[in-house]
């Protein structure tokens, strides 16, 4: 499982409605064309849609997922993922606790934000099967996104003997995903890069060439 998730975890599409110029339902299908290996749908911050026409969205987009074998995980919201049975949730710090999320979520994925040691010690015990370390480059896309702190935090993980599935997030594009795969982690998480490009589908084509003649070991 965990060598799966690994591959899995490669190239990590993340969106939500309010991040993109077009159709969320055409950015996904481009970006899928563009070779992601994992989609979240995280519907949140300014703009973002609530209840019934969430739900609705999530629907449709884990669809597309499925039709082209892509894992779906949702955002923050256990009890949409579970409603729709998705692979998957990621949960930051203030979300519940990963005991909780993963009392909840069962066998399922389960990822979860890390920015120190201890919730990186937390977050194991509790059984996370992937963490989620950013922002690694400035980002505007999180409102409450803390400081960048470019892969340093990766490299403490490593140093301290965590060989947890890793992605890297926060201002990542094609010309600096190559640096992060390079910092061991095992894979990349993009928004806005993809979901904002003009064309997702060489967006994701070209953090995909990147990122797989630069990993890490
Ligand atoms: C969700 C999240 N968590 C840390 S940074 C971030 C936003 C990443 O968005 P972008 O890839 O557009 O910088
Ligand atoms: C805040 C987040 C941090 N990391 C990730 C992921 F890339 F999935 F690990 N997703 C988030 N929503
Ligand atoms: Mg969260």
């Amino acid at each position: 499982m965990e060598d799966k998730l690994r591959e899995m975890l490669k190239l990590y599409f993340i969106m939500g409605s309010n991040n993109c110029r077009k159709d969320p339902e055409t950015v996904l299908k481009e970006a899928i064309k563009g070779g992601i290996t994992l989609f979240q749908f995280r519907e949140k911050g300014q703009g973002s849609l609530g209840g019934c026409e969430k739900k609705q969205l999530a629907v449709n987009l884990q669809r597309i997922c499925k039709e082209a074998g892509i894992p779906f995980i949702v955002n923050d919201d256990i009890e949409l993922a579970l409603e729709v049975d998705a692979d998957g949730v990621h949960i930051g710090q203030s979300d519940m606790s990963a005991g909780e999320a993963r009392c909840l979520v069962g066998s399922k994925i389960l990822g979860v934000s890390v920015h120190t040691l201890k919730e990186a010690e937390q977050a194991r015990e509790m059984g996370a099967d992937y963490f989620g370390v950013g922002p690694v480059f400035h980002t505007t896309t999180k409102e409450d996104a803390l400081p960048a702190s470019g892969v340093s935090f990766i490299r403490e993980l490593r140093k301290n003997g965590y060989s947890i599935p890793i992605v890297g997030i926060g201002g990542i594009t094609a010309e600096n995903a190559g640096d992060v795969m390079s910092s061991g982690v095992d894979g990349v998480s993009v928004i806005s890069f993809i979901s904002n490009a003009e064309s997702p589908k060489k967006a994701a084509m070209g953090l995909k060439e990147n990122i797989m003649h630069k990993q890490n070991g």
